[in-house]
């Protein structure tokens, strides 16, 4: 069968296995109870506060936060506003978004100085002064070490008078925070500082849990222009839009996509029957596999893949089959990836991640990863390296200099460790005579190399690829390099080059390359 047909065939088959899995519950879903007529809506409002954000000095990530955090909670956020550190422009805002939302969450303006206002504006907003509450006044103490009532620090302890005190719950920790957070009525107020704003509405996320809604999502890409399908997205909200909202958000760097479509409801059943409607009114070639959070579902949807009676089905088990079989003669403490960023090894990781989360279920262990530092890596790789370990929650040794003296290093430094996965194929240099398991080379430091990957040909990654579809931040930054070495032996790949749509010069994701003899013409 010619490639790019099969390809497409498996992307088609991928595509119906991602649909189920893309249903991302907000939290875990009740079909029957879940609906809340609109009075009952519990609301947010958020007050962002401080002159450097409207300078645009700082990037104002507090409130996405919130309002992540409160829609998992139940609640509906229905207004941000930001502020200047002005008193009476605080006091204003403060009581108008008291009176109209259940609750408001400010961030910002609580520290020693001069342009820290927002305790005196909440007080200002309720017509009551701030004092300086005793609770506060020996934490301060405690903390700063400082007892004189003028000292700058003593202005933290200064709060208005109908103030109310929570302490929260270190989540990592059980323990209670140090440091309460302070409400006056229904108004919270956070520090700007995002680790202690964030530690603490994690803390006290009881105060604002509604138990009677649980959102729901769904996202469906397409490739397609947005006017391709505006009659389509009418429809959809014409019939649904008093129970799901809808969503159409282009992005025009992405080689992947064109538009993210998403459903939200409080209602698992309006948003299954939106989402039915609209999968039946799309064209069925346009919609694109793709899963916004693959490492949490890695398990189930690459056992699921191994299962399926497919060319990539079989190579998948296969490949599973050699990591569990490493899983079993070594520790996980034994065991790291051999991880440079480069899709084979990103593909592994994936795999690794998978067969790790069904042998030690519960996410508690930590897969491990070696990288091996070339001289002048990719920049926007190393970026990679680092986004992807975040993601995949990953303990990473980094050791320096050529492959075999690195690893000469990693063992003086890593004793424990005993086998490497690897992502090498058979088509790579030196490696057509390499076993699933194989010790290193004579003359090398002994490790067992673990090469899941060896049975697989180049479109097997590649429709893992299409799995994991985070990666294609790696394409949008090396769309062009099939093969990566370092920036000085890595070119784009002309096989790869076209114009887009709107007329600029684009290169293809690695994997839709046509001709696997054109893999390593970039180097
Ligand atoms: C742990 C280990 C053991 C090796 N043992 C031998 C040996 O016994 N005999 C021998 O001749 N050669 C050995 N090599 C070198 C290997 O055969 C390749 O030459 C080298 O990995 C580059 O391969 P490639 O060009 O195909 O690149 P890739 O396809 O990028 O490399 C294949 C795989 O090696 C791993 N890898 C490659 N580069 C790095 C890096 N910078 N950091 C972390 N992992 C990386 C990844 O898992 C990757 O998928 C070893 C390499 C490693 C990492
Ligand atoms: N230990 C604790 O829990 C508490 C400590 N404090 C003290 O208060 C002071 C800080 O008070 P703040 O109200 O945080 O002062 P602040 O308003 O001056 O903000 C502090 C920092 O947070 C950043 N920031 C503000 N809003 C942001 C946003 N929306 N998104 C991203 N970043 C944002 C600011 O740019 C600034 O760097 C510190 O001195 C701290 O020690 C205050 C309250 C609690
Ligand atoms: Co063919
Ligand atoms: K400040
Ligand atoms: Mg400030």
């Amino acid at each position: 069968m010619h490639r790019s047909a099969s390809i497409l065939k498996s992307v088609a088959r991928l595509k119906r296995l991602s649909f189920q899995l893309i249903a991302m519950a907000e939290g875990s879903t009740n079909t029957n109870s879940n609906h809340v007529p609109k009075e009952e809506t519990v609301t947010a409002g958020i007050i962002i506060i401080g002159d450097e954000i409207l300078k645009g000095h700082t990037q104002d990530t507090n409130s996405t936060f919130m309002c992540k955090k409160l829609r998992s909670l139940g609640v509906k956020v229905q207004r941000i506003s930001v502020l200047p550190d002005d008193v009476d422009v605080i006091a204003s805002e403060i009581a108008s978004f008291s009176s109209r939302f259940t609750h408001v969450l400010t961030s910002g303006g609580i520290g020693p100085t001069h342009d820290d206002v927002t305790f005196e504006a909440v007080a200002r907003a309720f017509g009551e002064s701030v004092f300086p509450h005793p609770e506060l006044v020996s934490l301060v103490k405690k903390f700063f070490g400082k007892s004189n009532m003028q000292c700058p620090e003593m202005k933290l302890a200064h709060i208005p008078e109908s103030s109310q005190l929570n302490y929260g719950v270190d989540k990592r920790t059980g323990s209670l925070l140090k440091y309460p957070l302070i409400n006056v009525r229904n108004v919270y107020i956070f520090p700007g500082i995002p680790l202690l704003m964030e530690r603490a509405l994690e803390g006290l996320d009881h105060l604002f849990r509604n138990e009677r809604t649980q959102f729901v999502s769904k996202e469906i890409f397409v490739n397609a222009d947005e006017a391709s399908i505006a009659s389509v997205l009418n429809q959809v909200n014409g019939a649904f839009k008093k129970h799901v909202s809808l969503g159409s958000y282009p992005d025009w760097v992405n080689n992947y996509y064109r538009v993210k479509l998403t459903l939200d409801s409080d209602s698992e059943q309006h948003l299954l029957q939106a989402y039915h409607f609209l999968m039946e009114k799309l064209p069925r070639d346009i919609t694109v596999p793709f899963v916004s959070n693959p490492v949490s579902i890695a398990a189930q949807e690459v056992y699921k893949l191994a299962q399926t009676r497919t060319e990539l089905g079989h190579k998948v088990s296969a490949g599973l089959q050699t990591i569990e079989e490493a899983l079993g003669k070594f520790k996980l403490s034994e065991i790291c990836v051999g991880f440079n960023g480069g899709k084979d090894c990103t593909a592994l990781l994936h795999l690794s991640c998978a067969a790790v989360q069904r042998k030690y279920p519960g996410g508690m262990e930590k897969l491990q990863a070696l990288y091996i530092r070339i001289v002048s890596p990719f920049p926007e790789m190393e970026q990679f390296i680092q986004d992807t370990a975040k993601r995949y929650n990953l303990k990473i040794f980094t050791v320096h200099g050529n492959i075999r003296q690195a690893l000469v290093d990693l063992k003086g430094q890593q004793p424990e460790l005993k086998a490497v996965l690897m992502g090498t194929r058979r088509t790579d240099p030196y490696s057509r005579t390499l076993t699933p398991l194989c010790m290193t080379d004579p003359g090398w430091p002994q490790y067992m190399r673990v090469n899941p990957l060896l049975v697989g040909s180049y479109f097997v990654k590649c429709l893992l690829l299409q799995s994991l579809p985070f990666l294609f931040y790696l394409f949008i930054y090396f769309p062009l390099y099939t093969s990566l070495g370092s920036m000085d032996n890595t070119l784009k790949n002309p096989a790869l080059r076209y114009v887009n749509h709107i007329g600029l010069e684009c290169y293809k994701p690695a994997y839709l390359l046509e001709n696997e003899d054109d893999e390593r013409t970039s180097r």
